[in-house]
């Protein structure tokens, strides 16, 4: 069974997370990332969600899951050491029809989480379908190598720009793509943008846009 990869937006989304371990504070971390309005329950969690509780970056219910407290939420995460209760959770999930994830078993998850590397707007999702996350991790760390923090910059002049040919040539469509694909893989462009020098990377795109179409 294959699975569908989306980019979810989540900012003020109320999403649950059960269990206030180390597995629930890198799920809670990264919803909080995201935007998301989180809430927690667990009778005990980690130093570092009860200080986020305590500058109230999220809401915690300090006791045991109870099945009412999944009503409303877009998305809910199992991650208690108890596999009983994480069943018991996706059970009324999936009977709510809410989106689950299930820190101990893949088979009842609706939706997994990826390992992600980051640069500003650019995200790189790794999936193994739960087969190997430590696989999706080493991946992670050899991309990190690679895609450097100058990707970010990177990706937001590129966004710039797309609005910008759009004006130029409200018309000709086949004519954006084939620029923006140069544009895209367009090395001086990119150690300009890298350096910081976005104006000489704009006098290049000028430059560019008097060229015949390839
Ligand atoms: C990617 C990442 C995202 C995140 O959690 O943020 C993530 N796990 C990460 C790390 C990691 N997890 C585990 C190890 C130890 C080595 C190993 O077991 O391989 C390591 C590596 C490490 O820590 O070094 C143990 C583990 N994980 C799951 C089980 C249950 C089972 O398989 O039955 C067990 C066994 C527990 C046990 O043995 O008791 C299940 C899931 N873990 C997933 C995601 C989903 C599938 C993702 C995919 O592969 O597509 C899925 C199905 C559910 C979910 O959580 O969404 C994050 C990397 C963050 C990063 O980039 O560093
Ligand atoms: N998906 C992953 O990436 C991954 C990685 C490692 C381990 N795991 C699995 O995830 C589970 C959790 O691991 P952990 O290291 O965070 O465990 P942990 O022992 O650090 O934390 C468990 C948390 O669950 C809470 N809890 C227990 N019973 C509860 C209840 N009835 N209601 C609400 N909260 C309750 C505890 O208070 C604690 O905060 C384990 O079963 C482990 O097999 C998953």
């Amino acid at each position: 069974m294959g699975f569908y990869s989306m980019a979810v937006e989540l900012t003020d989304r109320p999403c649950l997370v059960v269990g206030g371990g180390q597995v629930g504070e890198r799920k809670v971390l990264n919803l909080l990332e995201a935007g998301a309005r989180v809430t927690l329950v667990s009778p005990e969690v980690t130093r570092v969600l009860a200080d986020l509780a305590l500058a109230r970056q999220l809401v915690w219910w300090r006791r045991e899951y109870q099945p009412g407290d999944i009503t409303g939420m877009t998305l809910v995460f199992a991650v208690t050491d108890d596999a009983g209760l994480n069943a018991r959770v996706a059970a009324d999930c999936h009977q709510a029809g809410i989106w689950v994830n299930v820190a101990d078993a893949p088979e009842k998850c609706t939706f997994m989480v990826p390992s992600v590397v980051r640069r500003g707007d650019l995200q790189i999702a790794i999936s193994t379908a739960g087969k190997s996350p430590a696989l999706a991790r080493q991946l992670r760390k050899q991309l990190e190598a690679e895609i450097g923090p100058e990707y970010g910059p990177w990706v937001d002049f590129l966004g710039e720009l797309r609005p910008f040919l759009k004006k130029v040539w409200p018309h000709d469509q086949k004519r954006r793509e084939e620029l923006l694909r140069r544009l895209a893989g367009d090395e001086i462009l990119f150690r300009l943008v890298a350096r910081g020098k976005e104006d000489l990377a704009k006098e290049r795109v000028k430059q560019c846009l008097s060229l015949p179409s390839v």
